[in-house]
């Protein structure tokens, strides 16, 4: 923990007794990141979540809520693995032994790769190491080896083994080995369902012009489809003003209807007397677990509670600090609820083309989005230029980094590891059009650079 901050009105005691209740007397550590995260988390238990069995073609990216067994032995018996004949091995060792390399037609059998072998034969004789006559005989040139060319009965997965565990996201791959072993459907963990109510007397829903001072709500579409990313359920509620009572009863509405809620906006430390709201009404309704974490933009804001026992993300409003916040705090409350990871970003090194800003460092994070550019020595980064605005956080960004730690990593010529956006290709290609379009890379100014 570092630094202190003190929490907004609601008076209950004369001398600070550290009571878990927030109060105006009290003088809070503000925790880092990943003790935030647990005097969240310790607090919510999803220890019942509810399973359903759903077919194999709608599995992809579901999380198995228990181990799969395989149904049968694959192969079912013996197999040939290459073109010849099945024969008894021992059979052939005395027929060479005695100088006679023909094989009367019970003494072997024709078999194709992937027939079954009868269960007298053990090795397969290859087509080019003998030759089938017409009176219905064999021939043999070479003696196989024992157990030539046979896959065995279950050699390949037998019936009863483990195929995967609990809690695992189903990939591709893992569907292709179930429908194989013989299943058909597989039981997986219901999704959590996100409800998301956007906050905020100064928001227009999408489609609507803003007039000025106005603007139209995007953290929400961001929220939910980072939700939908992590394999979870979402949806948007309608917008709600800027008013204790509503945002209270936008919350009484949303909870029975969801697994985990996020309030967007109206998380602000003015309170009440600039029309923040959502911290008191929250408050009233349930359990403050943080108000503020050492993780910026946004974290002096962020609020992580629970009503009724289920978890509350508040997130500021502003976007540049809305997509930071739900970045580090929405991903962990849905694994804890499917209990494996759903939210990665490929890392790659960087070097820094600038000094950073002095902010972030030691326990406390900074996270800047970055543009990224390709040059002879691998990747170079710069912070966007319009850190503090939209556009650049949402659209011209290829990656973002944490700024902790040692200071003296972030300045120029230092090498960071930076947290992709999109792919290495997708990159390569925005950075191939833009140079089409303007014969150079794209920089752009901006007065609020580094914010
Ligand atoms: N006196 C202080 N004022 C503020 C402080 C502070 O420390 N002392 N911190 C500032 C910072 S930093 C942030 S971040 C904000 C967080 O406040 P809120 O979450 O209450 O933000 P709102 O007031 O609701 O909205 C601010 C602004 O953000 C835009 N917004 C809001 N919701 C959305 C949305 N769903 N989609 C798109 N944009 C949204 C909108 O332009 C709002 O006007 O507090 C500062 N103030
Ligand atoms: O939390 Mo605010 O958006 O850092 O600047």
């Amino acid at each position: 923990m570092q630094g202190s901050v003190v929490v907004p009105p609601k008076p209950c005691v004369d001398a600070c007794k550290d009571c878990s209740y927030q109060c105006t007397q009290k003088i809070v550590p503000v925790p880092t990141v990943g003790e935030a995260l647990d005097m969240w988390l310790d607090g919510i238990c999803f220890s019942n979540v509810e399973t359903e069995t759903v077919e194999l073609s709608d599995a992809l990216n579901r999380v198995s809520a228990a181990p799969v067994y395989a149904k049968f032995d694959i192969p079912a018996a013996n197999c040939a693995m290459h073109d010849g004949i099945a024969v008894c091995r021992a059979h052939c060792e005395d027929k060479f032994a005695s100088g006679n390399h023909t094989l009367l037609p019970d003494a072997f059998r024709h078999c194709p790769m992937g027939s079954v072998i009868p269960e007298q034969f053990d090795s397969i004789a290859h087509a080019e190491q003998c030759c089938l006559n017409d009176d219905g005989t064999a021939t043999l040139f070479q003696l196989p080896v024992l157990y030539q060319s046979v896959q065995l009965k279950g050699a390949s997965i037998a019936g009863g083994e483990k195929l995967m565990e609990a809690d695992e996201k189903l990939s591709p791959s893992h569907l292709a080995i179930l429908q194989y072993t013989g299943h058909t459907a597989v039981r997986v963990k219901r999704r959590p369902r996100i409800a998301v109510i956007p906050v905020g007397d100064d928001l227009k829903a999408p489609g609507e012009v803003p007039a000025p001072g106005q603007s139209i709500d995007c953290d929400s579409i961001y929220v939910r489809a980072t939700a939908l990313q992590c394999g979870a359920e979402a949806m948007v509620s309608r917008l709600v003003p800027d008013d204790g009572a509503a945002i209270a009863e936008a919350i009484r509405r949303e909870l029975p209807t969801c697994d985990i809620l996020v309030v967007i906006g109206g998380v602000g430390k003015g309170e009440h007397r600039y029309g923040d709201h959502t911290v008191a009404a929250v408050r009233e309704m349930g359990r403050i677990s943080c108000y503020g974490v050492l993780l910026g933009p946004g974290g002096k804001n962020l609020l992580l509670a629970s009503v009724e026992g289920k978890p509350v993300l508040g997130i500021p409003g502003p976007p540049h600090a809305a997509i930071i916040m739900t970045e580090y705090f929405l991903p962990p409350i849905i694994e804890h609820w499917l209990g494996c990871p759903c939210y990665e970003r490929q890392t790659v090194e960087a070097t820094l083309a600038e000094d950073f800003p002095t902010r972030g460092g030691g326990k406390s994070i900074w996270e800047p989005r970055l543009r990224l550019e390709m040059t002879g020595q691998g990747y170079s980064a710069r912070i966007v230029e319009r850190m503090g605005d939209t556009v650049d956080n949402f659209i011209n960004a290829a990656a973002s980094v944490a700024v902790t730690g040692d200071p003296a990593q972030f300045k120029a010529g230092g090498k960071v590891r930076v947290k992709l956006l999109y792919g290495e290709r997708t990159i390569a290609a925005k950075s191939l059009r833009q140079l089409k379009s303007h014969g150079t890379a794209e920089t752009g100014t901006s007065p609020n650079k580094g914010e």
